[in-house]
């Protein structure tokens, strides 16, 4: 079943089109990373697919229901975390969830909620002006996974966590995934969205530049693949570079740097040099999210060029990371 369906959704505020066209299909118990610079439209977007702001055109279903006609249906089967939270600093963490639970008709174990999200009984008991920002955070999770949702929408979830309040999150995220449930995140965490995501979206100004898993979106962009190797007695560059899916060597004190038009080639290198040499350590890294995030963006910095500025073609891109090597 598709949870989230959008076909050409748009949202313009005045001049300004915040979402250009939009076509999203996520399926039930994907986890669905939606990326983007500053101002991209990643909120505007879910504003949209919560109701809390209308589509100018185009149009979405979630759950099988359009926003603007079914809100309340959709609400009661969905958990919310939205950015920057909707916390009262009077109310307790406790009276928070049981809030939430009551108005979703749902008898969640409110105290095992708590403990869930990393909250103790006595956190619970407080009120929330009194919690630090990861604590609110963590208490807002919890909120949107009161009533075993069927799709968790989440606006920023690490913001404000630690590095360990990030770490839970994430296997939360996946237990819930795994429990067939769809989550559906946005996030300028790449890290996050490396660790956790079966699939991501890049927005940039309105539009989405990029979809695919990680694999596919390395792929496309043909980014190739590198890799360090620490040898004993270095050869000379030119005696590598001959190798089959080898691009570039430099060499460096002990350290052979190569970049490859793929990851099959790495084996090569590896085994050419130890026919030569002694290999004392291997680095090996494929492209990461944050380096294909900058190709897609332009760095990630939003900018108000043409909005119709496309994807950067695989030749650039290419030229982009040979620049930066
Ligand atoms: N109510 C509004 N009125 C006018 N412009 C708006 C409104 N809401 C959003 N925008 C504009 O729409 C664009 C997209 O904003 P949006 O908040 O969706 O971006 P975002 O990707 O969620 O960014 P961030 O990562 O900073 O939260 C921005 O240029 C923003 O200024």
């Amino acid at each position: 079943m598709t949870v989230i369906e959008t076909n050409d959704l748009t949202k313009t505020f005045g001049d300004l089109t915040a979402v250009d066209s939009l076509n999203l299909a996520i399926e039930e118990g994907e986890i669905y990373g939606f990326l983007g610079p500053n101002g991209a439209g990643k909120s505007t977007t879910i504003n949209m697919l919560l109701d809390l702001i209308r589509r100018s055109s185009g149009s979405a279903t979630v759950l099988g229901y359009d926003p603007e006609e079914n809100a309340k249906k959709i609400r009661q089967r969905i958990g919310v975390l939205p950015e920057g939270g909707e916390l009262y600093d009077r109310l307790t963490g406790r009276e928070h969830l049981t809030w939430m639970a009551n108005s979703k008709g749902a008898d969640d174990d409110i105290e095992a909620m708590l403990e869930r999200v990393g909250l103790s009984a006595e956190d619970g008991k407080r009120p929330v002006g009194e919690y630090s920002k990861g604590m609110q955070q963590r208490l807002a999770f919890g909120m949107a996974l009161i009533g075993d949702p069927d799709l968790l929408i989440l606006d920023e979830p690490s913001s404000g966590l630690d590095p360990t309040g990030m770490q839970e999150m994430r296997e939360i995220i996946k237990e819930e995934a795994d429990g067939g449930r769809t989550v559906f995140f946005s996030s300028h965490i790449l890290g996050e969205v490396e660790a956790v995501c079966d699939r991501v979206g890049i927005m940039n100004e309105g539009r989405l530049v990029a979809e695919g898993t990680l694999d596919d979106l390395r792929g496309d962009l043909d980014l190739g693949a590198s890799i360090s190797v620490e040898v004993s007695d270095p050869p000379r560059a030119s005696a590598l570079e001959s190798l089959d899916g080898v691009r570039g060597v430099t060499v460096r004190d002990h350290t052979v740097d190569a970049t490859l038009t793929g990851p099959e080639a790495k084996v090569r290198v590896v085994t050419d040099l130890d026919d030569r040499t002694t290999v004392e350590d291997i680095i090996s890294e494929d492209t990461s999210l944050e380096q294909l995030f900058n190709t897609y963006t332009g760095n990630g910095e939003a900018n108000t060029a043409d909005s119709g500025q496309a994807v950067e073609s695989a030749e650039e891109a290419e030229t982009r990371q040979e620049v930066a090597q």
